[in-house]
């Protein structure tokens, strides 16, 4: 069993949660501070001040967290800690359409952290709807909440999505830039959150052996895969809007693409490794309409069966447009204009109601390069994939060929296989405690910047306006608990190749 060298403990600060009554709040936000509190990650000299636009008591908060907390929590919850941890939350009213409120708030603000002494050093979280931001932050601007004041700190953290295309996106990053500087905004894409996530940095620049053969030289494409068996459930009004590709590509599929494809950052550092994702997310081709529709697949799922759940169709779900064209699956085939990526393309997929829930990052390397064994056709050889694994599989496989034990040669594919399970024996988190403590401590590192969020939106841009254009030409159907469109599979047969059956 290895452990974690001791963590940072965050200075003193004031937790701010605007949006302490929604669902994030409850199932992630305070789950993750439970997790810090008991990892003892926790200042001592900390308050969290949970915004509500309803008038709402402390007590009533507290027991709305703790019923969360029970519910949510990844480990079993110690009643001390947990009441501890609570005794801390003040429930506060304020709404961005009432600028007075901002002015009470920070009044208020001011005396709780003169009781708890934590140093005037404040984290504002906006768990809220995403059209709540920029009201928000313009009034913690204008209210002086977010002015740094001596020494202490002021950051700003934001939910995701950011924004919904390129353009909002821009827009979003030009109001928040104007009230807080880029190294005190944190925007969160929980992907970073996930170890397996992180251990790309990891796998790459901390092993020799990859790197030499991290190229074009070697690879011949790489698949990404955030297969899903939810189907949209009650998040129809969300959803509707959204569709897979907003939802998940320019944000959590780009999060995986730009650490396995980004170049060596020089140093460990927010700047340096945010510039490495952001140059390969810039040098991602930009698509013409026309090759957007050729290189994508978008389908929505029917009615079906996944395992023994059986999921309505699509347009049934509450709140969605009977006559939706709103893509619940996404395929995608991406290059990469630079002299590792030159013609290695990037097959990228998601979707809902799947059969099976699978995140993985496959690496394909190119086949030997002729058949020295005549056992086997060249074509039968098992092909060589470097698996990343990001859930539910935790680990990483290594595909390759052997020997089968025998007197003549006969050639079978195995896997050499890691566990993060069979290795290392951590309490259960939910993702969210490393990126709340990394905003505690002012590390950027795991949160987008600027550059990077526009990037995304940049790539997918095309994709989204030959979507619109096309309306419902070119949308497939699906029936939940299947591997998706067929289509999907046709865009990596035109190329001669398949997407990787799990093993
Ligand atoms: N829920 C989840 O699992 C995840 C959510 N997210 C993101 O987190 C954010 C919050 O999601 P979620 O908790 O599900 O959302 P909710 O719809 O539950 O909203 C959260 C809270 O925000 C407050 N709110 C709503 N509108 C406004 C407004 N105009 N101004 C100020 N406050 C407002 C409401 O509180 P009140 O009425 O008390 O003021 C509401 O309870 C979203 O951006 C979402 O995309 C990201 C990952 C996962
Ligand atoms: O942000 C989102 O992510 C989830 C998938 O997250 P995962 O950690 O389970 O892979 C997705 O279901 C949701 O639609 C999306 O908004």
């Amino acid at each position: 069993m290895t452990s974690q060298p001791n963590a940072q403990i965050p200075d003193g600060c004031a937790f701010v949660i605007f949006g302490v009554t929604g669902d994030l709040t409850h199932r992630l936000v305070i789950p993750a501070l439970y997790n810090l509190a008991e990892s003892n990650l926790l200042p001592e000299k900390f308050c969290v001040v949970g915004i509500t636009r309803k008038e709402m008591s402390s007590e009533d908060l507290r027991a709305s967290l703790m019923h969360g907390l029970r519910k949510f929590a990844t480990r079993p919850v110690n009643e001390d800690i947990a009441d501890k941890l609570l005794y801390c939350v003040t429930a506060v009213s304020a709404d961005p359409s009432d600028p007075s409120s901002f002015d009470r708030l920070r009044e208020r603000l001011e005396k709780l952290e003169a009781n708890r002494n934590t140093g005037g050093n404040r984290l504002f979280y906006l768990a809220t709807p995403p059209d709540a931001f920029a009201p928000i932050s313009t009034e913690l601007g204008r209210s002086g909440l977010l002015k740094e004041d001596g020494g202490a700190w002021r950051r700003l953290v934001v939910e995701k999505p950011f924004g919904t295309d390129l353009a909002s996106a821009k827009a979003l990053n030009e109001h928040l830039l104007s009230i807080v500087s880029e190294h005190s905004l944190y925007r969160i894409d929980h992907y970073l959150g996930k170890e397996t996530v992180q251990n790309i940095l990891v796998l790459r620049f901390s092993n020799g052996m990859f790197e030499p053969i991290w190229n074009r030289e070697h690879i011949d494409h790489i698949q990404i895969t955030v297969d899903e068996k939810l189907g949209v459930a009650h998040r129809g009004s969300f959803y509707d809007k959204t569709g897979a590709l907003r939802d998940m590509v320019p944000n959590h599929l780009f999060q995986l693409l730009s650490l396995v494809a980004m170049e060596p950052p020089s140093h460990f550092n927010a700047h340096s490794v945010r510039s490495a994702k952001a140059e390969v997310l810039a040098a991602i081709q930009q698509q013409s309409e026309e090759e957007a529709l050729r290189n994508s697949v978008r389908g929505q799922y029917t009615a079906g069966k996944v395992g023994d759940t059986e999921i309505g169709d699509y347009r049934s779900v509450q709140d969605v447009d009977l006559a939706s064209n709103t893509e619940t699956y996404a395929a995608l085939k991406l290059t990469i204009d630079n002299w590792r990526w030159a013609g290695v393309p990037f097959y990228l997929r998601t979707g809902k109601a799947l059969g099976a829930k699978r995140t993985e990052v496959a690496i394909k390397f190119k086949q030997a390069p002729f058949a020295m064994f005549r056992c086997t056709p060249i074509e039968e050889l098992s092909q060589n994939y470097l698996v990343i694994g990001i859930e539910p599989v935790e680990g990483i496989a290594l595909q390759f060929n052997t020997k089968i034990p025998g007197p003549s040669i006969a050639i079978d594919g195995v896997e050499m296989t890691f566990r993060y399970k069979d290795y290392f024996k951590v309490a259960p988190s939910n993702g969210y405690e490393t990126l709340l403590h990394d905003c505690m401590i002012g590390d950027n590192i795991l949160f987008q910047r600027a550059d990077g969020v526009e990037a995304g939106w940049e790539a997918v841009q095309p994709f989204l306006d030959a979507w619109e254009k096309a309306g419902a030409e070119g949308l497939q159907s699906y029936p939940a608990g299947s591997n998706g469109p067929e289509d999907a599979d046709a865009l990596l047969a035109r190329d001669g190749r398949n997407w990787r059956e799990p093993s």
